[in-house]
């Protein structure tokens, strides 16, 4: 089974604006709201694409309920821990660009926090924990450390999604998988990384530190894989960008949905992108339909 754990869930509120004036009175001509969240978004595509999860994490209040109902509505399994305060609204402003405003969240208290550890500490042999989002405030900056050692000792696999320098100490724990973009893998090594052959280099020291896969997601450049014995990359498709917010999370959905199927893990890397970047060119997050018209088109080479 596959568990995506969101710690810090998000009511997404997606808001279009044309000519936005800041310091002035704006109208949308477009708006929506979704649930949000890396875990929650990585989960909604696997749905997707014929995948089965259940979504872990904290929720709250009134945003709290709105997400569970709306997982259910899709058929997804939930097993939230509840808190006291409300989940966090994310905002989603487009405009010439896309602006994120992400809330804070709820604060979590020590007995919910544990509430947690009883979860993944349930977890058994085969299954796939997915680790995505940003970690609260509330809780310890090492806690994706400390949940993907309690994983793996229940012989789980463990798949990471998050930013910043805490990633170099979850690699030492041998993430199955983990998925950093060009950004974010640069402020890892205090390094600007622009182009492919900047990322490589970077991507094998976290398979030295650990990892086993290393996926580099570059937006509209595509993306790496980095193994231990090879490095491949992906082309994207060229196409209308709607709404970026989710792609990251789609392509880890994708490589793992596809991954589970069949194994194939430059397979698993092609359908990835594609669902990554049939995000990027859909409103709200991919379809299967989405998926499969972009896999042919995405063309993978042997760099390294
Ligand atoms: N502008 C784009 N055009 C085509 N594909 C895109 C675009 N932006 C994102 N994607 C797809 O989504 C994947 C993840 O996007 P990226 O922005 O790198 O991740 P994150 O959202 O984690 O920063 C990319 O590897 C690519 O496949
Ligand atoms: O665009 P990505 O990286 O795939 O993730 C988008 C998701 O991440 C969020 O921005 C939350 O990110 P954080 O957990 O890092 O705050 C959600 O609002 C959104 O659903």
């Amino acid at each position: 089974m596959i568990y995506t754990c969101t710690l810090n869930p998000s009511v997404d509120y997606i808001l279009h604006v044309n000519d936005f004036q800041l310091g002035d009175l704006n109208r949308v001509s477009f708006e929506a709201h979704y649930p949000g969240g890396k875990g929650i978004n990585v989960s909604r595509v696997l749905k997707r694409v014929g995948v089965e999860s259940q979504v872990l994490g904290f929720i709250g209040g009134f945003t709290g309920s709105y997400i569970e109902g709306f997982l259910r509505e899709e058929g997804i399994s939930t097993n939230f821990i509840r808190v006291n305060g409300d989940t966090r609204i994310n905002i989603k402003l487009k405009t010439k660009s896309e602006t994120e405003i992400n809330g804070q969240g709820p604060e979590i208290k020590d007995s919910q926090f544990r509430q947690l550890f009883k979860q993944v500490e349930s977890l058994q042999d085969g299954d796939i924990l997915v680790l995505a989002g940003s970690i609260p405030g509330s809780l310890p900056g090492n806690l994706y450390q400390s949940l993907s050692k309690l994983a793996k000792k229940q012989g789980a696999k463990v798949v990471v999604d998050m930013s910043g320098k805490a990633l170099l100490d979850v690699v030492k724990q041998e993430p199955f998988f983990i998925k950093p973009n060009h950004h974010e893998l640069g402020e890892m090594f205090d390094v600007i990384i622009e182009t492919p052959e900047e990322a490589i280099p970077y991507g094998q020291k976290l398979l030295e530190f650990g990892a086993k896969h290393v996926v580099i997601s570059m937006a509209e450049k595509g993306a790496l894989l980095v193994t231990k014995d090879a490095v491949y990359q992906a082309s994207v498709s060229k196409g209308t960008v709607k709404n970026s917010v989710g792609a990251g999370d789609s392509l880890v959905a994708g490589f793992l949905g596809a991954y589970v199927q069949d194994g194939d893990i430059v397979q698993a890397f092609r359908t990835g992108v594609a669902s990554g970047s049939a995000t990027a060119f859909s409103l709200e997050l991919c379809t299967w339909e989405d998926v499969q018209s972009l896999v042919p088109k995405v063309e993978i080479k042997r760099i390294g």
